[in-house]
């Protein structure tokens, strides 16, 4: 689908209502009523990701993409640590603490950021500039930042339901690794590893987080929150591709300061 389609179809698709009848949901409603959010509005829709994964788009717009980028991988696990410090149980605590290590790295596993660096090495960008976040634009500062407050703010609950957007990441991760190798002569296999070890991952974490939600969201006024907190997310996420959008593809106004191709 080209974006012009995109746009055309957003415009007459029926509203999304993610609003909790008073009586609350079950489990398992609740469960498809967040489904049905991720097939809506998660950013596998926006046109940004097609052009990326459909090969359409240059090798510095696919730099700029891995720079901005990096400042979400290097978020997730402040953002996990600010959630682990309002578990109050241990166990919850060791459920938890395998994806901060999964980004920041433990023992033999040098994690996920360093496997990000690997990415945007190959694609040229000097690790200290890629560090520094000097070059990204405001929009992947403030959409991040924006996540990492709202695990802060809001209540364990709502920070776990925040982080259910991963329950749709495995089809786009699949759908990037293929789209990528096919369509794009400077990639390789070895600068896709972040994604590929991300399959695995993902539904892992996934499981233990819905089926906390749906253990944990029992009324009507928790479920809504958990819905909100889904959707939220998913503005997060899509936010940061408006704005890579609007920066490097059309009209092209890059912020002073952020990386020029
Ligand atoms: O490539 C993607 O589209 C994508 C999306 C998401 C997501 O849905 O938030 C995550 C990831 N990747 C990812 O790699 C990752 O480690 C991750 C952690 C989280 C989170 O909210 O805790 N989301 C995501």
């Amino acid at each position: 689908m080209s974006a012009a389609e995109l746009i055309a179809a957003s415009a007459t698709a029926p509203a999304l209502d993610t609003t909790v009848p008073a009586a609350g949901l079950s489990p398992d409603g609740l469960e498809a009523l967040l489904r049905e959010i991720g097939a809506r509005r998660y950013h596998n829709l926006h046109p940004f990701h097609k052009l990326l994964h459909g090969g359409k788009l240059s090798k510095p717009q696919v730099q700029a993409w891995a720079l901005n980028r990096y400042y979400y991988q290097a978020t997730i696990p402040r953002k996990d640590a600010a959630l682990m410090s309002k578990m109050t149980d241990r166990a919850t605590r060791l459920e938890w603490r395998h994806r901060y290590f999964d980004h920041d790295g433990i023992g033999d596993d040098e994690g996920g950021i360093v496997r990000w660096l690997r990415l945007t090495d190959a694609l040229g960008l000097p690790r200290d500039y890629v560090e520094s976040t000097r070059g990204i634009i405001p929009g992947t500062r403030f959409a991040c930042d924006a996540y990492l407050n709202f695990v802060r703010e809001k209540t364990l609950l709502e920070g776990i339901a925040s982080s259910l957007t991963e329950l749709f990441a495995p089809g786009i991760h699949s759908e990037r690794i293929s789209g990528m190798l096919a369509n794009f002569d400077f990639i390789d296999d070895a600068m896709m590893g972040y994604f590929t070890r991300r399959l695995g991952q993902a539904p892992r974490d996934v499981d233990f987080a819905l089926t906390y939600v749906k253990a944990h969201a029992r009324t009507a006024e928790a479920q809504q929150a958990v819905a909100d907190a889904l959707l939220f997310k998913t503005q997060v996420l899509w936010a940061q591709l408006d704005a890579l959008h609007f920066a490097y593809v059309e009209p092209g106004l890059i912020a002073p300061g952020a990386f020029r191709p």
